[in-house]
């Protein structure tokens, strides 16, 4: 299974500096061992699909959970798929907080992604409160449930704990491996052999000096980035780490 580095660019670059990031990085890349995925806005990712270097794939960073329709603003899986989108972040930390996504929502933007041909990358992980308890595997595997409600095997699950998010305060690598084990265990109990072939994302402050030992846990499968994933050179550092 080939690790997966995810960029997140969040609310960040208009579709030209897109344009502009795509261009420099196909110049720059040296392909690596890990898949690149670059999850941008959505008003930006045309000019992504035409611009990134062959095998970067190209993905979203929410999507509708509904199919088409009366839903002013709502952008659909369908839509996506058309301008060559590959994944979507469902789920993010920041949904979950700013516009008050519930599981049950996640989950059904998710089936929604897979019901086009869209890989849902689903993201989990506890604030500092259930943290601080010693609660981080519970909290993360009650919201693993409830975001996978419905969801098949093909699911990229990303373990972000809200504490580690754009603060620099990473998880260690033992931290990302705890829940990511304890993921994958809820996801044999889920899916049964399928589950090996899935991949489990660690994000969080994650950057180019410290991804590699993150990754080389056993059930660590990528990384997914937000801060460090907006400058082409931290992107190729992070590449160059993982080969
Ligand atoms: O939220 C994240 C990626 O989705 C992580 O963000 P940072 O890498 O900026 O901490």
């Amino acid at each position: 299974m080939k690790t997966l580095l995810a960029l997140n660019w969040k609310m960040n670059k208009t579709p030209s500096e897109a344009r502009a990031w795509a261009e420099d990085l196909a110049e720059r890349l040296s392909p690596g061992d890990a898949e690149l995925a670059v999850m941008a806005p959505a008003i930006a990712l045309p000019a992504l699909a035409a611009h990134l270097p062959a095998g970067v794939s190209v993905g979203a960073q929410d999507l509708s959970a509904h199919e088409s329709g009366a839903y002013t603003g709502e952008i659909s899986a369908a839509m996506l798929v058309d301008v060559g989108t590959r994944y979507a972040v469902v789920g993010h930390s920041e949904r979950r907080e700013y516009h008050g996504e519930s599981d049950a929502t996640v989950a059904a933007k998710a089936r929604q992604a897979q019901q086009n041909g869209i890989t849902p990358i689903v993201c989990v992980g506890e604030g500092l409160d259930a943290r601080e308890r010693g609660e981080q595997v519970p909290y993360t595997l009650a919201q693993l449930a409830g975001s996978l409600e419905g969801v098949g095997e093909d699911v990229v699950v990303a373990y972000e704990p809200v504490w580690a998010i754009g603060t620099g305060k990473t998880a260690t690598a033992d931290d990302a491996e705890e829940l990511a084990s304890a993921i994958r265990e809820a996801l044999r109990e889920r899916y049964g052999d399928a589950a090996e072939e899935v991949r489990v994302l660690y994000g969080g402050s994650v950057k180019p000096d410290n991804i590699a030992a993150i990754c080389a846990k056993p059930n660590v499968n990528g990384a997914l980035v937000g801060g460090a994933s907006l400058k082409v050179p931290d992107v190729l550092g992070m590449n160059d780490a993982l080969k």
